[in-house]
């Protein structure tokens, strides 16, 4: 492990590490977007070279598709796949009944699909992500950019009547421009501070017309695994309720970090 690494990419290498015992041999999985979800990328790769893991796996992002092709994991798409054993995936919140927000990376739409299209949803993160309730974190929507700012005025004036704290929203921006996904669309961030009632607020959202998906993730994560930067990890499972713990021991996993520039 380069001494270099932060304690914070330390407790996301460790939970990706562990999320990757749960890959068995033919199965069809789910690659997640942001940094967390390199980590995991990286360890499949190794796994696919230095043991010969037989995977196939779908991105949900062109970076995640970039990543995986050069650590050599085989890229299908969803189409192809039609249906996939396992997603793993990061979030930018957690709530105890597992419901997250997520699309910090700009991904949510793709992210969304896949992991529904998925038999079990495993959520890798650090503990910085755990809330009591939803909305620190900005929620994002991703929308068309036609008629984005009408929507955008949709948006609000619904929030007036729902149970969260803030209402303020916001055009993410790349540089001074828009930020696109890779659908091409905008996202519109949500600065909500406390959600009340996520599952309605993701339901009436969807219903805006101009809105493509939102980054509530309701009853979709089945595990979320918690990684810290001395290799402990914490294992939650949403749906016997049980706890588990581990370390990970990061001397047993430098090749992971030979190819890192
Ligand atoms: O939803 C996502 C991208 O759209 C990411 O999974 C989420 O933002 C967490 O990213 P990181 O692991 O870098 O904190």
């Amino acid at each position: 492990m380069p001494a270099e690494l932060s304690p914070i990419d330390k407790a996301k290498f460790a939970a990706a590490r562990r999320a990757v015992d749960f890959v068995e041999d033919g199965m069809k999985v789910g690659l997640g977007t942001g940094s967390t979800a390199a980590w995991m990328v990286r360890c499949l790769g190794e796994m696919v070279r230095e043991e010969g893991l037989s995977i196939v796996g779908v991105p949900t992002s062109t970076r995640t598709a970039e990543l995986a092709r050069q650590m050599g994991i085989k890229v299908v798409t969803l189409d192809e796949a039609k249906w996939l054993d396992l997603t793993i995936d990061g979030a930018d919140e957690f709530d105890p009944e597992l419901n997250l927000i997520k699309g910090g990376g700009g991904a949510l739409l793709q992210e969304k699909i896949v992991a529904t299209a998925s038999d079990q949803m495993i959520v890798i993160t650090d503990a910085a992500k755990e809330v009591a309730q939803l909305g620190a974190f900005p929620l994002p929507v991703e929308v068309v950019p036609f008629g984005w700012q009408t929507t955008r005025g949709l948006i609000e004036e619904m929030l007036s009547s729902m149970d969260v704290m803030g209402r303020q929203t916001a055009l993410r921006l790349n540089g001074t421009q828009p930020f696109l996904t890779d659908e091409g669309n905008y996202i519109v961030d949500c600065h909500l501070k406390r959600i009340g009632n996520p599952r309605q607020l993701s339901l009436v959202l969807n219903q805006i017309p101009g809105v493509v998906e939102n980054g509530l993730f309701i009853d979709i994560c089945d595990k979320v695994i918690i990684g810290g930067a001395d290799g402990t990890v914490e294992l939650r499972d949403i749906n016997d309720g049980s706890v588990s713990h581990d370390r990970i021991d990061f001397a047993e996993e430098s090749n992971i970090f030979s190819d890192l520039d």
